[in-house]
């Protein structure tokens, strides 16, 4: 299965189901639509879902609207500069959708 990693302070919003896009570098824009991810934490490693990518659409930093910020539970100041801070320099991402997979019943 396909992997992600967030930084742990989105995890609640992540369960919460009120951050349902991210938006990254190329290096993950070989997911598709479909794709099911087993998802842990960037600094601890602690995996804590499983997330299905409803979708992949190519975008500049420049075109990110108050609609990405809102799925990222942000104002969209707030979320351009992070997207600086964690890629410097880069103009071109992928906004990836997705929902959340809930757990099977055992
Ligand atoms: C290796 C790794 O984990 N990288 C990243 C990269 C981004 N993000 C989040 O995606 C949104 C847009 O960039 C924001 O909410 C970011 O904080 C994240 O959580 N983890």
């Amino acid at each position: 299965m396909k992997k992600m990693t967030f930084f742990t302070r989105f995890v609640d919003d992540i369960l919460a189901e009120r951050k349902t896009i991210t938006i990254r570098d190329t290096s993950e824009a070989h997911l598709h639509a479909g794709d099911v991810l087993d998802v842990s934490t960037l600094e601890e490693g602690r995996w804590f879902c499983r997330l299905e990518v409803l979708s992949v659409t190519e975008t500049k930093l420049a075109d990110l609207s108050p609609l990405h910020a809102a799925q990222e539970n942000m104002a969209l100041p707030e979320l351009k500069a992070l997207i600086q801070e964690i890629y410097p320099e880069q103009e071109l991402f992928y906004v990836i959708q997705f929902c959340l997979l809930s757990e099977p019943k055992s």
